[in-house]
């Protein structure tokens, strides 16, 4: 995004008025409650089709006053292109302008994304009703995620709905096994460092896609049918709980489900595991998905579960007398069934996770195994299972 030094004020909405085509922004009285405002993390590899999503999505007709914000810096696009940033005497006071779009959305940029930022811009969210939140190609959406998530917590104003990864059809595979010009690779790449402690390279293309609710494998109008079906078996195998879609221009069919509106860290639904189960683990050297499954625990066992998952997140290793290697863990989701018929829904990003009891009604079908998919670097150890069945055994 070309803008300047300005970018790292605070943003504020355009105020009311600023554009005809934006209502008036009436603020909700002190005791109304305020429904928050979903955000959504859009991420991908440079030239993935970030900002082609964009505006794919702000001039469709979805009837939504989005605020888009871009934290990116140097593109030439035509919402960019609109951004005329402040003069050089600004301020810190002075809000980062804010360019109304024909539909009533709302584009800014800024170059530190923080929870602050984005708080400041919902104080006066008026008409607004969801955020698109565009990250650099090399952002590593694992550290920008727990930022919204945990201050849902916290009374905010916005909740984490999800994160959208594109990937770029044609060079995806180039992306995971060479990282060049990469600022997250692990090591210099065509060394005998390309490994660390870990593992095998780790790239920016591999944290986009571990860390995605979503992955849109987009210019697939650039590769043959049976190319993409080796990038689609690599990144399932990276990814086993993402839901994966093909697009080209990123037109999804619909915005809804697709990109909008995924609720993607409120539930934990037995569909969003399934494809977790179907073992293709080893074909990406670097990331997979491994899905532990065990009997349904009792409630005295929640607080040993809980152990497990606080042991394994928070302090990287594995409880119990078992013997396993490094890991790095950057997803989480489990549904836990508990024998006197609730289900806990597990939720993790990296070293945060979230653990509820289902609402309403226990297992959808009587679920009677207990499910835990990780996604991260050594995941697929047996150690994981010894584990988690010791503790849950010990007294
Ligand atoms: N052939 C083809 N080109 C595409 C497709 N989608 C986007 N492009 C082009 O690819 C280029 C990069 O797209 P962008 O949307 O700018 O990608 P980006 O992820 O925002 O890129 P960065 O901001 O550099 O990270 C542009 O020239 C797009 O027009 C597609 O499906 N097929």
């Amino acid at each position: 995004m070309d803008t300047d030094s300005s970018d790292e004020e605070i943003p504020v909405l355009v105020q009311p008025g600023d554009d005809d085509s934006t209502p008036e922004l009436v603020p909700a009285p002190d005791d109304t409650p305020v429904e928050k405002v979903p955000i959504t993390i859009i991420t991908g590899y440079l030239g993935a089709g970030k900002t082609t999503l964009l505006n794919y999505i702000l001039t469709e007709q979805h009837g939504k006053k989005i605020a888009v914000i871009l934290n990116e810096f140097g593109d030439t696009i035509d919402i960019e292109k609109q951004l005329t940033v402040s003069d050089a005497d600004s301020t810190e006071a002075k809000p980062i302008p804010f360019v109304p779009l024909a539909n009533g959305c709302i584009c800014c940029s800024v170059k530190d994304v923080g929870v602050a930022a984005i708080e400041n811009l919902m104080e006066q969210r008026g008409g607004f009703d969801y955020i698109l939140l565009e990250t650099t190609g090399l952002a590593d959406p694992g550290n920008i995620a727990p930022l919204f998530w945990l201050d849902d917590g916290l009374g905010s104003s916005i909740f984490l709905d999800g994160i959208v990864t594109l990937v770029d059809a044609k060079n995806v595979l180039k992306s995971l096994d060479e990282g060049y010009g990469d600022e997250n690779a692990t090591k210099d790449v065509g060394t005998e460092h390309d490994h660390d402690e870990h593992g095998p390279l780790l790239t920016t293309a591999h944290l986009q896609i571990s860390h995605a609710d979503v992955i849109l494998i987009n210019k697939v109008d650039l590769v043959s049918e049976q190319e993409l079906s080796v990038v689609v078996e690599r990144i399932r195998s990276i990814n086993g709980l993402a839901r994966i879609e093909t697009t080209t221009k990123s037109q999804v069919p619909q915005l809804e489900d697709f990109i909008l509106d995924l609720h993607a860290y409120d539930e934990v639904t037995e569909a969003d595991l399934k494809f977790s189960s179907k073992g293709h683990s080893h074909i990406d050297p670097t990331i997979s998905t491994s899905t532990i499954t065990f009997p349904s625990i009792t409630s005295s066992q929640i607080p040993k579960f809980d152990e497990f998952l606080r042991t394994m997140l928070w302090e990287d290793t594995l409880p119990g007398n078992v013997t396993h290697a490094r890991f790095e863990i950057h997803r989480l989701k489990g549904r836990i069934s508990v024998v006197d018929g609730k289900v806990l829904l597990i939720q993790g990003v990296r070293n945060v996770y979230d653990m509820n009891e289902a609402k309403g009604k226990g297992g959808e079908s009587g679920q009677e195994e207990a499910k835990l998919v990780l996604i991260g670097r050594g995941v697929d150890q047996p150690a994981f299972r010894e584990s988690l069945i010791a503790t849950l055994a010990s007294s």
